[in-house]
């Protein structure tokens, strides 16, 4: 028999336990999280907030009972308070007050991450909302329906900062997006992309304050305004996105951890400790595009990171490929995808990058409904040639195209190959002289 205790069973956790249990007949499995629910999809929040789906229930994919029904030990609402990594031995307190100690041959930590709150005067006010867990978007959903919250502030233009602003802008709110960047998405894209959705958002009534710092939350038992460098922003609600921070207290000072604090894995998922898995948002990723260790928090690699650990855990081997960051987000049907490094980032990582960008139709002129324009970057090192990011946008559906520039990235495919790749053609999908090709054709 193979113990193994997970600790944490959101996405990351689950997916390991799946994986373990449907691949390792010997393994025993332990499972303890502190939360009442497991497997909350925090990408439908804005959906649900915005009320463009009916309600919560469809954005919950495992549980307690279904893990069970596989064959593992469930804990819930049961935190784990420390690890004894020499003795391997994992202490937690269960829901009713008792203390247990489990033993385990591996461990994976899958304790994720928490979002960042800025340490300014004002923010305990009451309507200063987290936005992370389900329990947070009921909460927020809550007050919405209260006469009271007219105004809302977002204060961070990444990716959930600007998908709440669109929710809130939908229930009717009046909306002030802030970031202390000069723009939104500046993680995700280079400025061409970033000023379309700038604009999409402006001509949708949000109220834009880039290039702020926050500095302090007013109010008096409840929030009335934010206070930034440059102005104050009137408040019955401020929301904080500006970024999560992995959630690593359990290592103890025992387990090597990243810059930002997650627990440095090899590809294995292994952490400096043998027999200690670390998967999901509280791990480092390798990351491709840079060709070496990053931080990237998203459930894709949460679940991805979980298949290798699981396996290696299991007693087998699976090695990671590493991952690119892939993501993208549709906002008032403008659609924007982007992998490994923008421009500017491989530029400030030290790379010699330049970048090709093609501007089309979807399909050919010939065709006239549902033929939306498209845009495309894509980022390589002009020394190697290798491909080292890519940005699309358009109001069609575009989104398959960037998993070839992902793999493109893993597989460390130059530009020039690109260029001469098979893409089909068929008037209905595209044209015959791809924007794919076009762009990576006009690389210098
Ligand atoms: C609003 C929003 C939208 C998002 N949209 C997307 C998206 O569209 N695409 C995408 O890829 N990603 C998205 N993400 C990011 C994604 O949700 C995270 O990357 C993902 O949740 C990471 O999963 P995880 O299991 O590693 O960590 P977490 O989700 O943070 O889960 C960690 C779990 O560990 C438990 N835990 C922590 N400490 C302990 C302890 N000591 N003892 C026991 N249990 C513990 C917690 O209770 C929790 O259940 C979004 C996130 C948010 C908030
Ligand atoms: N569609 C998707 O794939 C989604 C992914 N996620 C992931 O969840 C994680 C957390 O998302 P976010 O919190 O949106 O982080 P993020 O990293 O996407 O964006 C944080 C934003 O906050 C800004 N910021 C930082 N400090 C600030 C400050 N003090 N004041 C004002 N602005 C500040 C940054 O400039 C940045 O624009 C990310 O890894 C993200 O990729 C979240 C939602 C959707």
């Amino acid at each position: 028999m193979n113990k193994i205790v997970i600790v944490g069973a959101n996405h990351a956790g689950t997916a390991a336990a799946n994986t373990l249990m449907a691949n390792y007949k010997d393994a025993k499995v332990t499972i303890f999280d502190a939360n009442s629910n497991i497997s909350f999809l925090g990408c439908g929040m804005a959906l649900w907030i915005g009320e463009q789906i009916a309600g919560a229930e469809g954005l919950f994919y495992s549980d307690k009972e279904k893990l069970e029904a596989q064959g593992a030990v469930v804990h819930m609402e049961a935190p784990v308070e420390n690890i004894d990594f020499d003795r391997k031995v994992v202490y937690a307190t269960l829901k009713d007050g008792t203390k247990v100690e489990e033993s385990y041959d591996k461990v994976i930590l899958a304790t994720g991450s928490t979002p960042i709150i800025p340490n300014i005067p004002g923010i305990d006010l009451e309507n200063v909302q987290k936005v992370k867990l389900y329990q947070h978007a009921d909460e927020v959903i809550r007050k919405l329906k209260t006469e009271e919250i007219e105004n809302v502030v977002v204060v961070g233009a990444g990716y959930i900062g600007v998908e709440l602003a669109e929710a809130f802008e939908r229930k009717g709110k009046k909306v002030t997006l802030i970031d202390i960047a000069d723009t939104c998405l500046p993680v995700y894209y280079d400025e061409p992309f970033t000023n379309l959705m700038r604009e999409n958002l402006k001509n949708h009534g949000i109220h834009l304050a880039f290039g702020e710092r926050v500095l302090e939350i007013r109010g008096d038992q409840k929030v009335r305004e934010v206070v930034t460098d440059k102005g104050v922003h009137k408040a019955d609600m401020v929301v904080l996105s500006i970024g999560f921070r992995p959630n690593t207290a359990l290592g103890n000072g025992k387990l090597e951890l990243f810059r930002n604090g997650a627990f440095v894995v090899d590809k294995h998922q292994e952490t400096s400790m043998k027999d200690v898995y670390a998967i999901g948002d509280c791990a480092t990723v390798f990351d491709n595009s840079i060709q070496d260790t990053n931080y990237i928090a998203l459930a894709s690699n949460a679940v991805r990171t979980a298949i290798v650990a699981a396996h290696n855990a299991g007693g087998g081997t699976l090695e990671s490929a590493g991952v690119q960051g892939s993501n993208g987000i549709c906002i008032y049907d403008l659609k924007m995808l982007s992998t490994g490094m923008t421009l500017a980032k491989a530029n400030v990582c030290g790379f010699e990058a330049a970048a090709t960008d093609y501007d089309d139709l979807q399909k050919p002129e010939f065709i006239e409904e549902n033929n939306p324009k498209v845009k495309i970057r894509i980022v390589y090192d002009k020394k190697t040639r290798v491909i080292l990011g890519a940005q699309m946008a358009s109001t069609y559906d575009i989104s398959m195209g960037i998993h070839l520039f992902s793999l493109a990235i893993q597989e460390r495919v130059t530009i020039d190959k690109l260029a001469l790749t098979d893409i089909f053609f068929l008037p209905h999908f595209n044209k015959p002289y791809n924007y794919i090709t076009m762009a990576a054709l006009g690389a210098k």
